[in-house]
């Protein structure tokens, strides 16, 4: 499972944590502006915009799983197992298989105006990348500071829809997402009043008996809610600490802790990282499972007019700051 958001202060911010129960060896990854990127049925772009982001690179292509670019957009993928279905190539619209579509839409497009046009025309394709890599089951979460959309190609069609919501999980469909979340419309960060029974003298016996009722659990829908919740209610100050830090908050409400969430016999979903990209100055700030400190890779500390890939491996050893 894993669960994306977004987040404005003076800069936008967008991030994911990735829930799985191995790691494919991603790495922090910089695609400069003059790395060709080859894609496979729209030809070769020379020239493009620069992308920071996780990827695991094969052969020297980088396959993004979230990412943002130097104008402040930012995309991320995330499960979508059983209900994404893909098409074949048809030469019709601009097809791009799914593994490229970070990169095709971060590599062009600097802000959500521009990616909606370009989705307008877009056919994604099952077309794996190769032998190893079959297609992922996907769906999207794209964003910039004006707003989000969530994007699923599903058995009717390529679905693209507003987020309000500003965060991205799994299963259900976004819609169903959506629509769950009346159930929660009674939940408030406020101390509720006793709306039970007049007849009854109920009375708060805790702070937070607002939230009562959100679940807490690691589903889908839950972290849907909880992770929602806990965005739109979210109250920080707007300097780069403080706005970093409240994001790793948001995304904390969601976290897997090895244990909670057996997949196989002994085997257990994890958060194996979670990133927070102020897209609008290209940080890409990470902790890991084993690494609470918050790392930073900043693509404007690199030569942006490159040709290669720039990539760093993410740091996983706790350091603990030993205070005496
Ligand atoms: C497994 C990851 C998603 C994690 C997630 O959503 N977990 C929830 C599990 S579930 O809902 O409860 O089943 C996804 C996110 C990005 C994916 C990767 C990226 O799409 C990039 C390439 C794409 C290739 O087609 C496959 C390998 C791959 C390297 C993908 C492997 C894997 O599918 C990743 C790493």
């Amino acid at each position: 499972m894993c669960t994306a958001a977004t987040y404005l202060t003076k800069d936008f911010y967008i991030g994911r944590t990735l829930d799985y129960e191995f790691s494919y060896g991603e790495e922090i990854t910089i695609l400069p502006r003059n790395y060709p990127i080859p894609f496979r049925f729209m030809g070769i772009r020379e020239n493009h915009y620069a992308i920071i982001g996780m990827a695991h690179v094969a052969g020297n292509y980088p396959l993004y799983y979230d990412a943002i670019n130097e104008k402040g957009l930012g995309m991320a993928g995330l499960n979508f197992v059983g209900n994404s279905v893909y098409r074949k190539p048809e030469g019709v619209k601009d097809d791009v298989a799914q593994f490229e579509f970070i990169p095709w839409v971060l590599s062009q497009c600097a802000n959500l105006d521009e990616a909606r046009a370009l989705l307008d025309r877009m056919n994604l394709t099952d077309t794996p990348y190769s032998e190893h890599f079959p297609s992922a089951g996907l769906h999207w979460i794209l964003a910039d500071r004006t707003g989000a959309l969530t994007i699923e190609s599903v058995a009717d069609g390529l679905k693209i829809y507003e987020n309000p919501a500003g965060v991205l999980t799994n299963n259900p469909p976004f819609d169903q997402q959506m629509f769950l979340l009346n159930n929660y419309i009674g939940l408030s960060p406020k101390q509720p009043e006793n709306h039970f029974s007049e007849q009854l003298p109920l009375s708060c016996y805790s702070r937070g008996m607002g939230a009562l009722g959100l679940p807490g659990d690691l589903s889908s829908a839950s972290r849907f809610a909880r992770a929602a919740f806990t965005r739109l209610h979210s109250v920080s100050g707007d300097s780069e600490e403080e706005s970093v830090g409240q994001f790793f908050h948001i995304l904390g409400s969601v976290e897997q802790p090895r244990g909670c969430c057996e997949v196989a016999d002994g085997k257990y979903e994890i958060t194996i990282y979670t990133s927070c990209c102020n897209a609008t100055r290209g940080i890409y700030y990470y902790t890991t499972y084993t690494n609470h400190q918050i790392t930073a890779v900043d693509m404007h500390r690199e030569n942006l007019d490159g040709n290669e890939l720039i990539h760093y491996p993410m740091l996983q050893q706790e350091r603990i700051f030993h205070q005496n």
